[in-house]
């Protein structure tokens, strides 16, 4: 049984990549949590990075950024390798951190004018608009700020300079889903200006859906797969087979890359199922077959 969703090239169109990793190793201790992470993104796509608590997002998104020194392998932005000096390049990138407890003591609009300082560009305009739109009380201590708020803050402060690259990790974790709407909305709008590229960490599945995402996903240290949701809705299926008395073993097809076994049910999640195939199946274990689109949840469930 594959375990393993090959990733296809992109096509032509998309070869220009905003970043690429390459052999990325990196230890806490004696752990090894990024175990040879490749990866290459494409410009002008929003990225979803999949992956259960504790598989290393977070990790990744920081050396990514140079946040956290790496064991080994290169990791390049915009073409130039992360080693060499930067100042243009993190012009050009915003993050959105998991957490912001900077500054407590500054004022929602001091930080913002005191952060804009360090950028080329900044859209003053939009960060008063979004700082409108989200009720951020400009004249309130970042300290005083609710979690969802300093989110929300957060958000501003990475948009407001416009850049070519958006990182955020986990950036709807604690707004609520007024919030995150009007969130993947701007990012939506964001990404309508060419070469625009976001990457963000979540587990809210039906945001990735809302942006019509590529879905990158880590697992065991690696990344497994990065491909648009569209093409894993088109080719990922799940064939389920259901016959009286269970079974004691997986059913086999061509494709298929994971088996659970649930009562009289087991369930297959086949890439490019063939309809024929998993009826002869399905006739020769004597069993009724129905066959579903698994939605983006199901497919995390089933392969993260
Ligand atoms: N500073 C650190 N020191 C030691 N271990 C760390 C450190 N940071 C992360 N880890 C470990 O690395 C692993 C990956 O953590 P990471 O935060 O990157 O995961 P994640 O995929 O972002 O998880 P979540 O979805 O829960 O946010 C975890 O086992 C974590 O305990």
């Amino acid at each position: 049984m594959s375990t393993l969703i090959t990733t296809p090239p992109f096509a032509d169109t998309r070869t220009e990549s905003v970043l690429r990793v390459s052999g990325l190793r990196k230890s806490f201790k004696q752990r090894e949590v990024l175990r040879g992470i490749d990866w290459e993104v494409p410009c002008g796509r929003v990225i979803g990075l999949l992956g259960r608590n504790g598989a290393g997002k977070t990790t990744l998104l920081r050396c990514l950024l140079g946040l956290s020194p790496i064991d080994a392998g290169t990791v390049e932005l915009f073409g130039e390798l992360m080693t060499e000096p930067g100042g243009e390049r993190m012009h050009r990138i915003g993050f959105v951190p998991q957490t912001f407890d900077l500054f407590p003591w500054m004022k929602v609009r001091a930080y913002l004018d005191f952060t804009a300082a360090f950028y080329a560009r900044w859209n003053h305009a939009l960060a008063e608009r979004l700082l409108g739109d989200w009720q951020l009380d400009p004249k309130q201590k970042i300290g005083e700020l609710s979690q969802g708020q300093r989110q929300k803050l957060a958000i501003v402060r990475a948009i407001a300079p416009e850049p070519d690259l958006l990182v955020l990790d986990e950036p709807v974790a604690s707004l609520d889903p007024q919030a995150r709407r009007a969130f993947m909305a701007e990012l939506l709008e964001l990404m309508k200006a060419p070469g625009k590229t976001v990457i963000f960490s979540t587990h809210i599945t039906a945001d990735l859906e809302r942006a019509d995402a590529d879905i990158t996903l880590l697992r065991d240290g690696a990344i497994q797969f990065t491909r648009p949701l569209a093409e894993l809705r088109e080719h990922l299926r799940r064939a389920v087979l259901v016959r009286d008395g269970g079974w004691s073993h997986a059913p086999v097809v061509a494709g298929l890359l994971k088996a659970s076994l649930k009562g009289d049910e087991a369930q297959l999640l086949v890439e490019d199922a063939n309809t024929e195939s998993l009826q002869a199946l399905a006739t020769r274990e004597g069993a009724t077959l129905r066959i579903e689109m698994p939605t983006l949840e199901d497919l995390f469930v089933e392969l993260a």
